[in-house]
């Protein structure tokens, strides 16, 4: 008894300051949100649309032309709603257009002394007044339309697109545009005659704009119930939405599809539409699931196989953010670069290990870039300590045209990490200036920034390098607003400067020679920290950076050739600071590899005409033998020999493309004669000593076949042809 009273309890709507009613259900689905609509989820894949200015009677303003379309378009998109209701706030369901926005409009069409310029405008307003009462009808999902009181001229017009009416007893009804000196032009004159099914009514009610009532609407069809007050009207068509929204979403849809094509068109027609569509929609799994159900008399299926939870978003050029296309205007959702899944790693700074951050378990770790708050960023800009980019803030207070253009937005790029599991964060940090990314495995990366150490342990390749490109974008992103250097702005340029096409240029090289070579895995990326205030900047600081590094105990340091601890950090995009340590001591940073430090050995590959004998490539076979030859140009820059003699082998091979046949191979699996294509040197010495290729040349005209090939062993012969030489 109780939980039947909580229930109904439950069940009634609840007001809250925003106009919107809450029902028992309540979803976390995104809502878009709106000034003159409120829209609510109050069952499940039901979404509740109101007309929400109720001190003006609802009546529609030009916002709410425009904001009616962007909604049903919206809905009409978004797979988590399969149902609309549309009801009013306040008094009356709606007192149709907003006199007073339709004198401001007569105003602003007055502006135009031109009769066709004047004509033009109108013709585009009526345009955008006719989509926002058309979107109804355009809306794939089901849309039931709830009148309570008064509902006058626009209203109308909007309740004639809706698929089904309900009304409260106290309804009426009154097509007012004649009154107000117009003829109606969104919807009614077309659609309310084969609503009601009768022509002479429908101009009867037009011509005169005479009212009618709640009963009369009944009569004549324009409603198909009429309920008492206006929230039992609105709990009715919530109820009839919610049994829709059970149904099959491939069938419901499709019958909207097709009764909105047929209702102005001939059966014929409307019936070669309907056989188009389900020539395909009879394949859709829902009819075998409903059909089963029919027949087994069960409940209809709880889901249904095109009930999708993904998120379609589509990708801002200009921030690089991502949004929800369901709500391209208004919802920002998401503003990450890149997202992988990953094991947040953190540095053990007892032991010098890496321990898995929160006790483990995978994350979904995005790369991000956020606006920073502009009352935070006159603070943040005197301070250093955060890595964001605003190139264009700096723009000349007086343009040539006279307008100073408004400041431009400030991101900061952010590293952040959420445990699937259980949702809880494991990582957040943002890029500061002295971020320093390392990848020292394919499938794990670590980094330093704000004095923090992150290491991220992959699932894939694929989601490291992913993850290594959203870091590099990041970065680039950041050197473009900071020009290079660390942290002066440079004002705005619209040309890109030499030497961001070059860095451009060799980025993309970068990646063109990232995807080829899978071998290149070691690698520090580093921001400029020129114009370090701190003691960060401090070549003390770098020596503990690089310190750190050397710690690292997976794979062990990444360093450039030791003949220079220095020069060890790969640069960066032209500006980094491996490329002036490298400049410092003298010797340019030519190495486009990286070595391993002492715990780890290699052999150098030996690179053709290489006259120095200080000079070995990196990370080669140690075969010499091998019938695979790598191609020439792989090694063509080699690096100086590191001054100590290597220790043990190291196990990494690194992958070679064969000049023969040009396929990718591993060092190990390169055994004489791997490739076929190569040449057999045994086999063309025993030919020479044989003579065998002399006797082939001798024999081949007689054994040749009509294409030209011929028998490598004449014995072998079944028969003796005609063309088929004695042994
Ligand atoms: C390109 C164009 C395409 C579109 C064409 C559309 C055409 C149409 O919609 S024609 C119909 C236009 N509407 C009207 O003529 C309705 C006029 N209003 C009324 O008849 C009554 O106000 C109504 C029956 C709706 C309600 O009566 P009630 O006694 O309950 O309230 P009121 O005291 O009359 O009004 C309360 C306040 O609301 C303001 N208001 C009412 N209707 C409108 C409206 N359409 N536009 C702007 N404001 C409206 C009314 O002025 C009152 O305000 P206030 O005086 O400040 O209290």
């Amino acid at each position: 008894m109780m939980s039947s009273v909580l229930k109904a309890l439950s069940q009634q709507p609840r007001k809250i300051a925003t106009g919107v009613y809450l029902r028992a259900y309540s979803s976390n689905t995104e809502v878009p949100t709106f000034e003159t609509l409120a829209v609510s989820v109050p069952k499940p894949n039901v979404f509740h649309v109101e007309l929400n200015r109720p001190k003006k009677m609802n009546s529609f303003n030009y916002n709410m032309w425009i904001e009616l379309q962007k909604c049903f378009c919206s809905l009409s998109d978004n797979p988590e709603c399969r149902v609309v209701v549309i009801s009013g706030q306040g008094k009356h369901f709606t007192a149709g257009i907003d006199l007073h926005s339709m004198v401001e409009l007569s105003q602003k069409a007055n502006e135009f002394e031109d009769v066709a310029r004047k004509s033009n405008f109108m013709y585009k307003i009526i345009g955008l007044y006719q989509d926002g009462i058309t979107s109804l009808e355009r809306c794939v999902k089901p849309v039931l339309a709830v009148s309570h009181s008064a509902c006058v001229g626009a209203g109308v017009d909007l309740l004639t697109a809706a698929d089904i009416r309900y009304c409260t007893q106290d309804s009426w009804f009154q097509v007012k545009e004649v009154d107000i000196g117009l003829a109606a032009d969104v919807g009614t004159l077309q659609r309310l005659p084969k609503v009601i099914g009768n022509t002479s009514l429908a101009r009867e009610l037009c011509f005169t704009a005479r009212k009618f009532d709640s009963t009369e609407a009944k009569d004549m069809g324009f409603v198909s119930q009429v309920l008492a007050d206006r929230d039992s009207a609105i709990n009715h068509a919530l109820t009839v939405a919610e049994d829709i929204a059970k149904k099959s979403p491939v069938a419901v849809q499709t019958t909207k599809k097709c009764l909105v094509y047929s209702q102005s068109r001939p059966s014929e027609e409307g019936l070669e539409h309907i056989r188009l569509i389900n020539q395909v929609m009879l394949q859709s799994e829902d009819l075998s699931k409903a059909a089963m159900a029919q027949a087994m008399k069960s409940d209809p299926p709880e889901t249904w196989l095109v009930r999708v939870r993904a998120q379609v978003m589509c990708r801002d050029e200009a921030t690089m953010g991502l949004y929800s296309s369901n709500y391209p205007d208004f919802r920002p959702l998401r503003t990450w670069l890149v997202r992988v899944r990953a094991q947040v790693m953190c540095r053990d700074e007892a032991t010098g290990g890496w321990l898995a951050l929160g006790g483990g378990g995978l994350a979904n770790v995005c790369v991000g870039k956020r606006k920073v708050d502009r009352a935070a960023q006159g603070a943040q800009d005197g301070d250093e300590a955060s890595a964001s980019t605003s190139a264009p803030a700096q723009l000349p207070r007086h343009s040539p045209d006279g307008f100073a253009p408004p400041p431009r937005d400030k991101y900061e790029y952010f590293i952040h990490g959420v445990r699937i599991s259980d949702e809880t964060e494991v990582l957040s940090c943002t890029i500061k200036k002295d971020f320093q990314y390392n990848k020292v495995m394919p499938t794990f990366h670590h980094w330093v920034t704000d004095d923090k150490r992150y290491g991220l342990t992959f699932q894939t390749a694929a989601d490291a390098r992913a993850f290594d490109r959203g870091v590099r974008t990041a970065i680039e992103e950041l050197l473009q607003g900071l020009g290079g250097t660390w942290p002066c702005l440079h004002a705005y340029k619209v040309d890109k400067p030499e030497e961001q096409k070059e860095r451009d240029k060799e980025r993309e090289k970068e990646r063109e020679r990232e995807e080829d070579e899978e071998g290149n895995i070691f690698e520090c990326l580093n921001l400029p920290s020129e114009s370090r205030s701190s003691s960060e900047g401090s070549s003390a600081a770098r020596e503990r950076r690089l310190e750190d590094i050397n710690q690292t105990p997976i794979l062990s340091a990444i360093t450039l050739p030791r003949h220079s601890p220095r020069s060890s950090l790969k640069r960066y995009g032209g500006s980094g600071e491996g490329e002036r340590m490298g400049a410092e001591d003298g010797s340019s940073d030519h190495c486009a590899y990286v070595q391993l430090s002492a715990h780890h050995e290699y052999t150098y590959p030996q690179v053709p005409g290489s006259g120095s004998p200080n000079t070995k490539p990196p990370l080669m076979r140690k075969d010499s033998g091998s019938m695979k030859k790598r191609a020439v140009t792989a090694f063509s820059d080699p690096p100086p020999l590191p001054d100590k003699k290597p220790i043990r082998t190291e196990q990494f091979q690194a992958r070679l493309k064969c000049r023969h046949c040009h396929e990718w191979y591993l060092e190990s699996a390169n055994r004489p004669g791997a490739c076929e294509f190569s040449p057999d040197r045994c086999r063309s010495c025993v030919d020479t000593v044989t003579c065998i290729k002399c006797a082939q040349c001798l024999l081949y005209h007689c054994m040749s076949d009509s294409e030209g090939d011929y028998n490598q062993r004449p014995c072998a012969c079944d028969e003796v042809t005609h063309n088929c030489a004695k042994r």
